[in-house]
């Protein structure tokens, strides 16, 4: 069973970061107890496998830092965060239907990208999730990787302004709901709620690890949150990689 989940958070809001992880990483010997680190500005976000994050103000960049779980359970906090975010969003728009998750921790609305997380281990015992939600904007698609989901922002998906400290409350809120899910009753509900707001599955999906690529149906996730694909060489487990859709899609929530 993973080790329990501390009652609320603290906060922490400044007015600009170069990065909210570097941010954690530097208060992170003298956190004993989860702490949201927000910046309403960052001058050198970042994101998964080394690439830029833009964090045009108006959007969410925050951090929640906290005591390291065991390695196991590490990983299992990014589909705590995927589902946490998918809640908040729910919760500000109450537009359910718009929203769905890509493997492991992307939101998407209306099948692109409004949302991602970066977990990030701190030696000796930290664990960072790093949150960014496009609000009120969203990158260029010149500037992602070809073949990226396109990007969207809240604004320009549902034409609402939503603040980003005002966002932060009710993804706090759901990350400690979520969290106590997982430290009570294990990976097993966790799974099913994110399986239940997944985009593509049962469908054709690629995922790319540095210079490998493997294709296949999109089947499940497993019960160490790996991806399961469904290949002419059989059933793979996935651990890590960046997952493609079939180039020009893009899909509604999905089941
Ligand atoms: O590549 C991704 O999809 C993950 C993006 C994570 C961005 C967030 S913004 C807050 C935190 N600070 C960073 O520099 N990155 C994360």
């Amino acid at each position: 069973m993973p080790a329990g989940w501390p009652v609320g958070a603290g906060r922490l809001v400044l007015d600009e970061a170069p990065s909210t992880m570097a941010e954690a990483a530097a208060r992170a010997p003298e956190s004993a107890a989860p702490l949201w680190i927000m910046a309403r500005r960052q001058t050198a976000g970042r994101g998964r496998r080394g690439r830029a994050w833009a964090d045009p103000p108006g959007n969410l960049a925050a951090t929640l830092l906290m005591p390291a779980p065991p390695p196991a359970e590490a990983a299992l906090q990014s589909f705590v965060a995927a589902l946490a975010l998918f809640d908040a969003c729910v919760d500000c728009t109450g537009r359910a239907e718009a929203f769905s998750l890509k493997w492991p921790n992307d939101v998407l609305l209306h099948g692109r990208k409004l949302a991602g997380i970066l977990l990030e281990t701190l030696r000796p015992a930290h664990l960072a999730v790093g949150i960014g939600v496009n609000l009120r904007h969203a990158p260029e698609p010149d500037t992602l990787e070809p073949g990226a989901v396109a990007p969207v922002s809240l604004a320009e998906g549902l034409g609402m302004d939503i603040d980003a400290e005002a966002f932060l409350t009710p993804l706090a809120r759901a990350y400690d709901a979520r969290a106590r899910v997982l430290a009570t009753y294990g990976f097993a509900p966790i799974r099913t709620a994110w399986l239940d707001r997944a985009a593509r599955r049962g469908e054709a999906v690629t995922a790319r690890t540095g210079r490998d690529s493997v294709t296949g149906r999109f089947e499940t996730v497993d019960e160490a949150g790996r991806l399961i694909l469904v290949t002419p060489q059989g059933r793979q487990a996935i651990a890590a990689a960046d997952i493609f859709f079939a180039e020009g899609d893009a899909h509604a929530a999905g089941g």
